[in-house]
């Protein structure tokens, strides 16, 4: 964060007005990124967390799939997990150029090293949910291919084990708790964000 030069030195008076506009006003438009395994509440959290700081939305999932005209399935189906992965860095590299825009990303784009250098033009957020509770979300969904397997379950936990590591380069990292609701969720970021950006500038 500190290529981008934020200028963190706000007035107290700044202190005396919502937490929501204050996080605003720190973040000087750069994007928030959101990271995580799927069934975390990228796409949820992310769409609250944009209201809230009067940012766009945008999740790379969706854009994919309006600029393929197909669904995620299809194009899992049609031109693999290497063409998904290559359409989806190509989206990454188009919408960072943009500003003032929350991001949910695919739970997969950590795994591309070109993709981090897309994501550190923001700011990244880890999203880190029990995968109990991801499981009994997402034991019905059938929009995500590669749960469609014979132990999902398991499927969840390995790929949660091989990225846990690429997850953990995010600038922010949030443990969801037991019954949190994406409004929770989308709280507890956003009073976490002025505590990490004051963390990156008094190194
Ligand atoms: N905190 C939460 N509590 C309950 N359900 C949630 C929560 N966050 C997300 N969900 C639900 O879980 C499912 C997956 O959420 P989604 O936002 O699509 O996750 P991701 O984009 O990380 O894959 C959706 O049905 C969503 O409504
Ligand atoms: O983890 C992954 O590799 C994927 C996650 C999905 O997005 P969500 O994380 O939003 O479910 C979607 O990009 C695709 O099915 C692959
Ligand atoms: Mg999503």
């Amino acid at each position: 964060m500190t290529q981008h030069g934020l200028n963190l030195s706000y007035p107290l008076t700044e202190l005396r007005i919502g937490a929501k506009q204050l996080v605003s006003s720190l973040l000087q438009g750069v994007n928030l990124y959101l990271i995580g395994i799927m069934g975390v509440g990228k796409t949820t959290v992310g769409r609250l967390l944009a209201k809230e700081l009067g940012y766009g939305f945008l999740d790379t999932d969706n854009v994919i799939a309006q600029v393929t005209g197909k669904s995620i399935n299809q194009l899992f189906a049609q031109v693999g997990e290497v063409g998904f992965r290559k359409l989806e860095s190509d989206v990454l590299s188009q919408v960072c150029a943009f500003t003032k825009l929350t991001i949910a990303t695919g739970g997969g784009i950590v795994l591309r090293q070109e993709n981090w250098g897309y994501l550190h033009h923001g700011l990244i957020v880890w999203l880190d949910t029990p995968v109990e509770i991801i499981y009994s979300r997402l034991a019905e969904d059938t929009t995500r291919p590669l749960l469609q397997d014979a132990d999902p379950k398991g499927k969840l936990r390995s790929l949660l084990e091989q990225r846990t590591p690429l997850y953990s380069q995010a600038d922010l990292h949030i443990t969801e708790r037991e019954g949190d609701t994406p409004e929770d969720v989308a709280k507890r970021i956003l009073e976490a964000i002025p505590s990490v950006l004051k963390k990156t500038v008094s190194h």
